[in-house]
């Protein structure tokens, strides 16, 4: 079991969801954003969310929600809602009280400025979840495997509790935490043999890199 904090995102199988309990996962993810290829469905995520141990928290990501998209993911029995779209601090406030649940907020990433947006959700959000920005019109907003600097984090001083996201796998992640001093790390791509498609080999493997660094 790793003393860090380890979320694997986009599951959607009980295989999979397994596999990252079995690991010693923290977290679990399930992404409800229809262009996404690991988009699940409210009737699938009650049943995953309902394999999911009191000591896991099951995490649902979500693109600029409503309320009424919010409810019924929160319905599936999720203990943290994850915001990867442009909510406001004022946004994730709201849905904060609304909700009753610990929410992340994703701060996109590419220069140590980005790094600095995330201080307005001090006071709105319970974690920040530091994630390579994609480009300017890319389908998603997270999960495409992709990696920023990890240096910018390591001369900066996170406001809020947080994680490091965004291009990790088993081979790197070692040095990820080595270079950022991340208590949380999250993955999706990196665990998958083909968008959308976890990889229990790769998910075990990813544990294990952790629970070693
Ligand atoms: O994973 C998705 O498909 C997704 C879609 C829309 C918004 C967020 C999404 N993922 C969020 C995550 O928390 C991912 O784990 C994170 O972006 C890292 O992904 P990756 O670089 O593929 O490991």
């Amino acid at each position: 079991m790793s003393r860090l904090a380890t979320k694997i995102c986009g599951l959607s199988t009980p295989e999979t969801l397994d596999a990252a309990l079995k690991g010693g996962a923290s977290h679990v993810g399930f992404v409800f954003f229809p262009k996404s290829p690991r988009h699940l469905d409210f009737d699938r995520a009650i049943g995953l969310a309902s394999r999911v141990p009191p000591h896991v928290t099951g995490v649902a990501v979500m693109v600029d929600p409503d309320d009424a998209f919010l409810a019924q993911a929160v319905a599936s029995g999720v203990g943290a809602i994850q915001l990867h779209g442009k909510e406001t601090p004022d946004r994730v406030a709201a849905v904060r009280t609304r909700f009753g649940l610990p929410v992340w907020k994703a701060v996109s990433v590419k220069t140590s400025a980005d790094l600095d947006t995330g201080r307005a959700y001090v006071g709105a959000a319970d974690l920040l979840l530091y994630d390579a920005k994609t480009p300017e019109g890319a389908a998603l907003p997270g999960g495409m495997g992709l990696r920023f600097d990890w240096r910018l984090l390591s001369a900066f001083d996170p406001p809020l509790p947080w994680g490091l996201s965004g291009g990790l796998d088993a081979d790197n992640v070692a040095e990820a935490i080595a270079i950022t001093c991340a208590p949380l790390v999250d993955v999706s791509s990196g665990v998958e043999s083909a968008p959308g498609i976890k990889d229990v080999d790769k998910i075990a493997a990813f544990c294990k890199a952790v629970s070693r660094s």
